[in-house]
């Protein structure tokens, strides 16, 4: 068992795809509290690590412990009830329904009521569906675009959309919430923004895995970093270790990835 402050352990991932080992013995010990980021050049494997501990991808290899529990990300939606939510690179959202129905949408991870309630709508399911839009109001507010709840979301700007995505994510009250790329296609002002996003959310005890190509917002944000190359660790550690690691300059850096 790991410590109790740990949220994620994540040992000896692997998984390779036909010829291509995408990761080789990867992995994180991630502690409650902590902004923790993930970086490498363009095909290091971010996106695979992603993709096998929110069980997108079945992994050849690798143990998985989240709040000290063992947890198999074998399907997405088991993960998300084990408690990790994430956000996509490509942004997916409901573009027909409006901004409060998709974070309501990842409320209804944690419902009482399921399915039969919802068919026959039971007084206790119509209860529980108020609760859920007040808690999804309160969530857009949080973000910074409660005023956008009833527009469709794919009327909302790009940088509304991430934060869309973001409140969807902490809809589902999650142990762990991992975000790929939010700042990607961002302009300078909106990355500001972001930032102070997930500093709030930090500061209110959540947990947070990034994956990020601007270096700069990576190493302000973050406590810790593992560095991936051609889906090898080449370094972990503080932000301030990680950029002074030679085969980080050399492998991302020297590489002129979005640096
Ligand atoms: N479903 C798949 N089938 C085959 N190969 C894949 C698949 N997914 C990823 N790969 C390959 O695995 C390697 C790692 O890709 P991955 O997308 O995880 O990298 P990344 O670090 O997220 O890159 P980027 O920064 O460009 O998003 C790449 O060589 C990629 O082509």
């Amino acid at each position: 068992m790991s410590k109790s402050n740990t949220v994620l352990k994540v040992s000896g991932v692997s998984k390779r795809f036909g010829g291509l080992q995408a990761l080789s013995q990867v992995g994180m010990e991630i502690e409650a509290g902590q902004v923790y980021g993930l970086i490498g050049p363009n095909g290091a494997g971010k996106t695979t690590f992603f993709n096998v501990i929110t069980g997108l991808y079945t992994p050849d290899e690798g143990s998985f412990e989240l709040g000290g529990e063992p947890y198999r990300p074998q399907a997405v939606h088991q993960v998300a009830r084990a408690g990790i939510a994430r956000t996509f690179q490509n942004i997916r959202l409901f573009g027909e329904m409006t901004a409060l129905e998709n974070v309501m949408v990842g409320r209804h991870v944690r419902t009482r009521s399921g399915l039969l309630g919802a068919v026959l709508r039971t007084a206790s399911f119509k209860q529980e569906e108020a609760a859920i839009a007040e808690r999804a109001q309160e969530l857009l507010d949080y973000v910074g675009i409660g005023q956008l709840a009833a527009y469709k979301a794919r009327t909302l700007s790009y940088g509304d959309q991430r934060r869309l995505e973001i409140a969807r994510a902490l809809a589902t009250d999650p142990k762990l919430i991992a975000l790929d790329e939010p700042a990607a296609g961002m302009n300078a002002t909106e990355k500001v923004a972001l930032r102070g996003l997930i500093e709030r959310i930090r500061g209110d005890g959540r947990t947070i895995l990034l994956i990020e190509h601007d270096v700069k917002l990576v190493m302000g944000l973050c406590d810790r970093v593992t560095v991936l190359d051609y889906g090898k660790t080449i370094a972990q550690g503080t932000p301030a270790q990680v950029q002074s690691d030679a085969k980080v300059i050399e492998a991302y850096l020297g590489a002129g990835a979005h640096a």
